[in-house]
């Protein structure tokens, strides 16, 4: 997956918005963004290497979203909004891409520059509790996504906020950097 520092350019959320800064592998290991890419192949192999890291990495659940106008119908619009809204949430978030693609968004420390890591089929990412993110579909308007979970499958999003900047997890999340001797600012 292609990673980025995004443009400011406040048009369609769908385009590329790459600024032509690329981002490095040790830039998103730092902020705990951890990534793979296990083809989607015709035999189903993929199916026994995300089985493989959900063993290791104890994501006990899961389930498919499939995010277009065909499938949400009145939905699309509001959900589509509603996830590209800046939030975190309190457990990880782990995503497969199965079909299609999109843009997972995420905040760097301590510069709170967007970083865009352009997904497509077969690539896998989880980003940690407590960091700032959203998603959007790219140009081709739809994904099909495998979400995993530790615990009962859930959606809950905090949106950035003068709360949401004291929630323990974000605060833990923070901390976290800071050990890793990521500078976090004030
Ligand atoms: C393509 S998975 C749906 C997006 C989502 O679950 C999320 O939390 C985005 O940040
Ligand atoms: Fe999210």
């Amino acid at each position: 997956m292609r990673a980025y520092y995004m443009d400011n350019d406040p048009s369609d959320q769908r385009l590329a918005h790459d600024s032509g800064r690329a981002v490095d592998a040790e830039t998103l290991d730092a902020l705990g963004v951890l990534r793979w890419h296990i083809p989607v192949d015709p035999e189903g192999k993929w199916e026994s290497e995300v089985d493989a890291i959900a063993n290791e990495r104890h994501y006990k659940n899961r389930d498919v979203v499939v995010v277009n106008k065909e499938g949400m119908g009145d939905q699309f619009e509001a959900t589509l909004k509603k996830f590209y809204h800046e939030h975190m949430h309190e457990d990880e978030e782990i995503r497969y891409v199965i079909e299609g693609g999109g843009y997972f968004d995420v905040r760097e420390a301590p510069t709170d520059e967007w970083i865009r890591l352009h997904v497509g089929s077969g690539d896998m990412l989880v980003l940690p509790a407590g960091i700032y993110h959203r998603f959007g579909l790219d140009m081709g308007m739809k994904s099909r996504t495998m979400r995993l979970f530790k615990d009962e499958p859930k959606w809950i999003a905090h949106n950035r906020g003068v709360d949401t900047d004291v929630n323990p997890f974000r605060v833990d999340y923070l901390k976290a950097l800071q050990s890793k001797g990521v500078a976090v600012g004030a």
